[in-house]
């Protein structure tokens, strides 16, 4: 059976529960981080992202967000470092936003919401594949960006010049040769927590590492993310905005900071 969830006041986040009980989970995200609660921890590694352009294939509008594709049969584009054990594989990376730039990002700092947020997916490579890793507790790390209005942001505008062409739900063309590394602030100082998928189907199997610093998004760039729709070619339109989930309780989860 077919499970048809998204963000409006019929099948957004309140509702998920009915078909996707683990939405009253004990390891589940988005959250609210707050500094002054998060524990320094000296051990936690250097994050080390090694990212080939080449491994870029396609974007795609899901009807929830759009992300971008790469290929992940070999180590190419990985995560390592940071609090995670091992290699993971980069498969996709997508967005949040809201529809005004004052909310939008899933993660909050101490309640601050920003405009948009960045979600880079890996899988752990000790799994045969994304979507074995995706139901283990250790399966996925998930890298999260925010964006904060200032200056355009020419590495981004490279992703959303190809949304002409995506605009309706299931449309997908190519998008090669782009390095996602290029989406990333300066320093990689890092908040990391257990947690889950932040749409359904909610597996609790992510660890969570959140940037500290985010990147620009110029207010036309976010009009851009606005004019995608959540609706296929032929429906009555309905923009693709607002495609957040709110923080979830903490359930006496611990946050790691990889910086004083
Ligand atoms: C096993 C199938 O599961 C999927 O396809 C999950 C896709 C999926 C990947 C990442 C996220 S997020 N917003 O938590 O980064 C949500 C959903
Ligand atoms: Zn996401």
């Amino acid at each position: 059976m077919s499970h048809s969830w998204g963000y409006g006041p019929h099948d957004g986040p309140e509702t998920w529960a009915k078909s996707f009980p683990i939405a009253d989970g004990p390891r589940q995200s988005p959250i609210d981080i707050v500094p002054t609660q998060a524990q320094h921890d000296p051990a936690l590694k250097q994050l080390k992202l090694k990212y080939d352009p080449a491994t870029a294939k396609s974007i795609l509008n899901n009807g929830h967000s759009f992300q971008v594709d790469f290929a992940d049969d070999e180590d190419n584009s990985t995560l390592s470092g940071g609090p995670i054990t091992g290699i993971y594989r980069l498969r996709q990376f997508h967005f949040h936003w809201g529809s005004s730039d004052d909310k939008g990002s899933e993660h909050t700092i101490a309640g601050t919401k920003f405009p948009c947020e960045l979600h880079l997916v890996h899988w752990n490579t000790k799994y045969p594949s994304f979507g074995e890793a995706a139901s283990q507790p250790d399966g996925l790390a998930v890298v999260g960006v925010f964006l904060k209005i200032g200056a355009a942001n020419p590495s981004l505008q490279k992703v959303l010049d190809a949304l002409d062409d995506i605009q309706a739900k299931g449309q997908q063309t190519t998008f090669p040769n782009f390095d996602p590394k290029t989406l990333l602030p300066g320093a990689l100082d890092f908040w990391t927590y257990d947690g889950s998928l932040t749409t359904p189907p909610l597996l609790e199997s992510v660890t969570w590492i959140v940037l500290k610093d985010p990147i620009s998004v110029s207010p036309a760039q976010m009009a851009k993310f606005r004019s995608l729709l959540f609706t296929p070619e032929g429906e009555p339109p309905c923009c693709m905005v607002d495609n957040y989930r709110p923080p979830q309780p903490l359930k006496g989860r611990k946050v790691c900071a990889s910086f004083k």
